[in-house]
C-alpha cells in the first residue's frame, strides 16, 4: 500500500466566512431508529477551521449527528458532504475525519508514543516519519516529555491529551469530539477547555465538539448549534445564542433565564407574550429607590428566597403584577437583605425580549 501523503490542513485555513466551500455540509439529515426520530431534519454548514459545538440535553440527537459524520451510522435520509464530496455512504476510514471519544481507549500495554504512532503504523507510514509526526503531535498537546510512559502512569487530563494527539497525528480535515472532557473533574475540565481551544487555533483543523454542558460550549466555540428533539433550534456565535435566544427552549438551556408571560408581562412590559430576561441583567434595590429611568423597565415585588453563592447572591422575587423573577447580584459586600423583603427590580428595556414559546 502506498504511503499516504501528509494532508496539509493549514494552507486552506480562513478564507472569509460564507465565501468558502464548507468543511462539512449536512442537508436534510435524518436518522430514525424504528419509531425514534433521533435526528429529524438537520441542515448545517460548518466552514473550515471553525470550532463548532453541538449542544443539547441528553437524547437530543447530537451524538447521532456526530456518528453519521464519522460514518459509524448511516443516515435514514439526507446527505453529508466533506469539502464538497458526498461521503454519506462511505465507510469511516474513507472519510478524512477522526473521532476523540470520552473513554480514551488507549492501549494500556503500549507507551504514550506507541499509542500515538499506532494509527500511522497501520497506514504503513515509514518508521522515521511516523516517529517525527508522533513527537510533533505530542508536542502540540504539551506531552513531549511523556512519550515513554504507559497510560496508567498518566492523569486523566494527560490521557485525554494523548487521545487528542492520537487523532491529530493523522492530520484529519475534521476532528470530531464526543464529550471528550466528560470524565474529568471540574477544575481540570476548565483547564482543558482553554487548552483544547488553543490547540485548535494552532492546528487550524475544523473541530466539531459534542457537549451537554452549556458553559463549555460558550467558552470554547466559534459557533454553537443548540439541539432539541433531533432538530437544531438555533445556530450562532456564543454571544448571539446567549444574548438573543431564538426560543424559550434555548433561553432556558443556555444559561439561566427568566420567562415572564401572562398578566406579569402585560402589566410590567406593557405587551402580551412570553419574554426572556437574564437574571444578571436585572438590578435589585429597595422598594423605595428611584423608579426606572428612561429606557428602563421596572417592577416591584417581594423577595421569597435568597441564595448565597459566594461570588454572587441569587434572589427569587415574586412580582406584585404576577410572575416570578430570579435576580443575580454580584457580591460586593454589604447587606444582602432588604427592608420587609420589598424590592424594586429594573432592567434596560432591550434586556427583556420576546421569545416564541
Ligand atoms: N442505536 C440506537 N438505537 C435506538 N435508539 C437510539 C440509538 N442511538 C440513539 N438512539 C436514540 O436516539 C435519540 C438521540 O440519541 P443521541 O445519543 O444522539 O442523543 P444525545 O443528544 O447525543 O444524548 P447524550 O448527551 O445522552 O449522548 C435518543 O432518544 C436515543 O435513545
Amino acid at each position: 500500500m502506498p504511503n499516504q501523503a501528509p494532508t496539509e490542513t493549514r494552507e486552506e485555513a480562513a478564507p472569509p466566512h460564507g465565501t468558502v466551500r464548507p468543511a462539512i455540509r449536512l442537508s436534510g439529515l435524518r436518522k430514525h431508529f424504528g419509531d425514534v426520530h433521533a435526528v429529524d431534519g438537520v441542515d448545517l454548514d460548518i466552514p473550515p477551521g471553525e470550532f463548532f459545538s453541538m449542544l443539547g440535553p441528553s437524547g437530543s440527537g447530537k451524538t447521532t449527528v456526530l456518528r453519521m459524520i464519522a460514518g459509524f451510522e448511516l443516515p435514514t435520509a439526507g446527505t453529508i458532504e466533506l469539502e464538497g464530496r458526498d461521503v454519506s455512504r462511505l465507510a469511516p476510514f474513507e472519510r478524512d475525519v477522526n473521532t476523540v471519544f470520552q473513554d480514551y481507549a488507549l492501549f494500556p500495554h503500549m507507551t504514550v508514543l506507541q499509542n500515538v504512532e499506532y494509527g500511522l503504523k497501520v497506514k504503513r507510514v515509514p518508521k522515521r516519519q511516523r516517529r517525527e509526526r508522533a513527537l510533533e503531535a505530542l508536542k502540540t498537546v504539551r506531552l513531549e516529555d511523556y512519550g515513554s510512559r504507559k497510560p496508567a502512569q498518566l492523569s486523566g487530563g494527560q490521557r485525554q491529551r494523548v487521545a487528542l494527539a492520537r487523532a491529530l497525528v493523522n492530520r484529519p480535515k475534521v476532528l470530531l469530539l464526543d464529550e471528550p472532557l466528560g470524565a474529568l473533574d471540574l477544575k481540570l475540565r476548565q483547564t482543558m477547555q482553554l487548552e483544547l481551544k488553543q490547540i485548535q487555533r494552532e492546528v487550524g483543523i475544523t473541530f466539531v465538539f459534542v457537549t451537554h454542558d452549556q458553559d463549555e460550549a460558550l467558552t470554547m466555540s466559534d459557533r454553537i448549534a443548540v439541539f432539541n428533539n433531533g432538530k437544531i433550534e438555533q445556530v450562532g456565535p456564543p454571544e448571539e445564542v446567549y444574548e438573543r435566544p431564538a426560543s424559550a427552549f434555548v433561553a432556558g438551556f443556555v444559561g439561566t433565564s427568566n420567562l415572564l408571560g401572562g398578566r406579569g408581562a402585560e402589566s410590567v412590559i406593557g405587551r402580551p407574550g412570553l419574554f426572556s430576561i437574564r437574571p444578571e441583567k436585572i438590578r435589585i434595590d429597595g422598594e423605595l429607590s428611584e423608579p426606572a429611568a428612561a429606557g428602563e423597565t421596572s417592577a416591584t415585588g417581594t423577595v421569597t428566597d435568597v441564595v448565597y453563592a459566594g461570588a454572587t447572591v441569587r434572589y427569587a422575587v415574586a412580582l406584585d403584577a404576577g410572575g416570578q423573577l430570579s435576580v443575580v447580584r454580584q457580591n460586593l459586600g454589604g447587606d444582602t437583605a432588604f427592608a420587609d423583603n420589598r424590592v424594586r427590580l429594573s432592567w434596560r428595556d432591550e434586556h427583556s425580549f420576546p421569545v416564541p414559546g
